[in-house]
């Protein structure tokens, strides 16, 4: 478990991270979103005690990383992949960390396995592509056997068997009950893996919310209804204060009521119905809306919607 209490970070007057609150629990995969420089990797950074809070704190199991006795046995993380020597080997690199923590050696072929990089052990850490050092860096962060395992950006540089292969470690990490927090731009992957969302902008928290719940927040989660008494049933459904659009003559995307609610609706008004379906909002769609005024460095936004009539 992680706990972030009015977490707070400023570097002169700009502030980094404002006054976050928030819990991030065992055996769920956590993910943490937000615009560039929205505060994610500084909020990671003071988790594992590599920045001071300017105020609030952060622990992890109720203790602060600088109080934790053997802290890779606790908390393992991937912060920058390419922050390892160069001109050493991967497993000369894995056997320093584990030596300095009081890990076995014999962990470091254990967790190279893990990784695909038996085969690359011996070579040195700066011939790596991407992908390898993304690999190592998760080594690295498994090494200790953690309960809290935090990943910055661990898709990166990843190709698609990469990265399912870290969506399938990162949920067994957290059905095996461990904590587990990741940050990505990739929304389609996080609606994937996340069971969670911790959603910030511009060190704000935005949101705190399952998965399933912030995407059914977006406007475009909506019913889809094909009656031919469309007319007619738009009229109930806007009088019982649901917001109601038109694309075609027969259909309707009711929003701001459940399936159920727009079928009683419809039943009441005696309307035939020839579909009555959710129409889920993608993880992306509901993040470009929570984010939309939290943009540090905001370029000409997409239009994700079609657009369509409006009664
Ligand atoms: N050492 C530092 N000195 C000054 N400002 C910093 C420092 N580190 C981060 N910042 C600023 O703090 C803010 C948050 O940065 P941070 O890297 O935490 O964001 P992020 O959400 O991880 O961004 P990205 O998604 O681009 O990695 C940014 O405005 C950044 O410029």
């Amino acid at each position: 478990m992680i706990e972030l209490r009015g977490l707070t970070k400023r570097y002169g007057d700009r502030v980094a991270v404002d006054d976050l609150t928030c819990g991030i629990e065992a055996g769920r995969v956590t993910g943490f979103l937000g615009p560039n420089g929205a505060g994610k990797s500084t909020t990671m950074r003071m988790i594992l005690g590599l920045d001071r809070p300017t105020a609030g704190s952060a622990l992890v199991g109720g203790r602060r990383y600088q109080d934790l006795r053997h802290p890779l046995r606790e908390v393992g993380a991937l912060l920058d992949a390419r922050a390892v020597h160069p001109a050493r080997s991967a497993r000369a690199h894995l056997l320093s960390m584990a030596r300095s923590n009081g890990i076995a050696a014999s962990r470091v072929d254990e967790v190279l396995e893990t990784v695909g990089l038996t085969g690359a052990a011996g070579r040195r850490a700066g011939s790596f592509s991407l992908g390898m050092g993304q690999r190592l860096g998760i080594a690295g962060a498994l090494l200790g056997d953690p309960g809290v395992l935090m990943f910055d950006e661990p898709v990166n540089g990843l190709d698609p068997d990469g990265v399912r292969w870290v969506r399938e470690l990162v949920r067994s990490l957290a059905a095996e009950g461990r904590t587990v927090f990741v940050s990505s731009h990739l929304m389609s992957e996080m609606q994937l893996t996340a069971d969670r969302l911790v959603v910030i902008g511009k060190g704000r928290l935005i949101a705190d919310a399952p998965l399933q719940e912030v995407i059914a927040g977006s406007s475009l989660t909506a019913v889809r209804v094909r009656s031919p008494h469309a007319a007619d049933l738009c009229e109930w459904l806007v009088s019982a204060g649901l917001d109601v659009r038109r694309p075609a003559e027969n259909e309707l995307i009711v929003t701001g009521g459940t399936i159920e609610r727009v079928g009683d609706i419809a039943h009441q008004a005696g309307a035939r119905l020839h579909e009555l379906s959710p129409r889920e909002a993608s993880l992306e769609q509901a993040y470009q809306e929570l984010t939309a005024s939290s943009r540090e460095y905001d370029a000409s936004v997409p239009v994700l919607t079609t657009p369509e009539t409006r009664v």
